[in-house]
């Protein structure tokens, strides 16, 4: 390509990096200034040479037509969902199901812990390391196409980083939006004499069900990942492992993700992020523990519901006093 074709690629990379240093790694390395300097330098750069434009240039984001309705996406993996554990003695409960089905008497069984994000699930469809496709949990079958709306999430890489990605790789992940950016965007619809939004797990929905992705494109939506779909290939043994290689790909995980050690190392995480829950910055309505060895995960699959290697331990409900 010539120097215009390099110059454009060389823009897309820089972006690109300065993105995931800004939304994902919540550090960025220059001022904002410079990165709109960038982002202006690359728009003008395509707006004179439109064969330049690709699907993942950071200056496509925001879609443009709204759509009629969304179409349906039949999940190639069930989107199950997780069982609930309301009190500590249905903690104790599942791990001893996961003791016995393991035979794994008098062993410590490793867990993953990671706050249980009180947003919507989606999975992400990247092919060759392209963001293709993105469709909400629907009822677990099948679910609903929102590629459009959810490319404008600046968290949500619209590729993925490094090269040793599987061909094709489904990441499932929570949509959700900070307590702060809830309260800025009623804020706003206050403002503006329109409704305004329960809480953030139904602003986070409603604009992910906007039929127009620029109106998408104005709500503080964020992504976590914690979990995947369809891989082409498994390239870890365990679900940390996994959960960090997806990180290396550029995808946003919870930074309070920890391997615990036992039904002990559950009830310390438990007990840490309840004391810790008001601090969050986001709404969670638990934690969740999963079983860290993949092995361990097939060998004690899943009933038609729920996963048997995962449990969501749930807070208590909170007493919601409406003036
Ligand atoms: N909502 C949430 O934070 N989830 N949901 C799962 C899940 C659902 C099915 C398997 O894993 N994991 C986490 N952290």
């Amino acid at each position: 390509p010539d120097a215009a074709g390099r110059r454009a690629a060389l823009l897309r990379e820089r972006i690109r990096f300065h993105n995931h240093r800004y939304y994902v790694l919540d550090a960025p390395e220059i001022p904002d200034s410079e990165y709109d300097r960038l982002f202006a330098e690359l728009q003008g750069l395509e707006a004179r040479h439109p064969e330049l434009i690709t699907p993942d240039s950071p200056t496509q984001r925001v879609g443009a037509a709204p759509l009629d309705s969304f179409a349906p996406i039949r999940h190639r993996v069930p989107m199950i969902s997780l069982d609930n554990a309301m009190s500590d003695a249905k903690l104790v409960e599942f791990h001893q199901r996961v003791i016995k089905r393991l035979d794994a008497a008098g062993e410590t069984i490793c867990y993953v812990a990671e706050p249980k994000l009180d947003g919507l699930a989606i999975n992400l469809r990247y092919e060759q390391g392209m963001l293709v496709q993105a469709a909400t949990r629907g009822d677990g079958a099948t679910g609903e196409e929102v590629t459009a709306n959810i490319r404008t999430i600046q968290s949500v890489p619209l590729r993925l980083r490094e090269s040793d990605w599987p061909a094709v790789v489904e990441v499932r992940g929570e949509v959700y939006m900070t307590r702060a950016g809830f309260e800025r965007l009623n804020r706003e619809a206050a403002a503006r004499g329109e409704r305004l939004f329960a809480n953030p797990r139904n602003a986070a929905a409603g604009s992910l069900r906007q039929l127009d992705p620029r109106i998408t494109a104005t709500r503080p939506l964020r992504f976590c990942c914690y979990g995947w779909g369809e891989l082409s290939h498994v390239p870890e043994t365990t679900q940390f492992a996994m959960l960090q290689r997806l990180a290396s790909w550029g995808i946003p995980i919870s930074r309070e993700l920890r391997q615990v050690a036992g039904l002990d190392g559950c009830r310390t995480y438990f007990d840490a992020l309840q004391a810790r829950r008001e601090r969050l910055g986001y709404d969670i309505d638990g934690v969740v523990f999963k079983v860290d060895r993949l092995a361990d995960q097939v060998q004690l699959g899943a009933t038609v519901r729920h996963p048997n290697w995962a449990i969501a331990r749930k807070f208590p409900a909170t007493e919601v006093l409406t003036q």
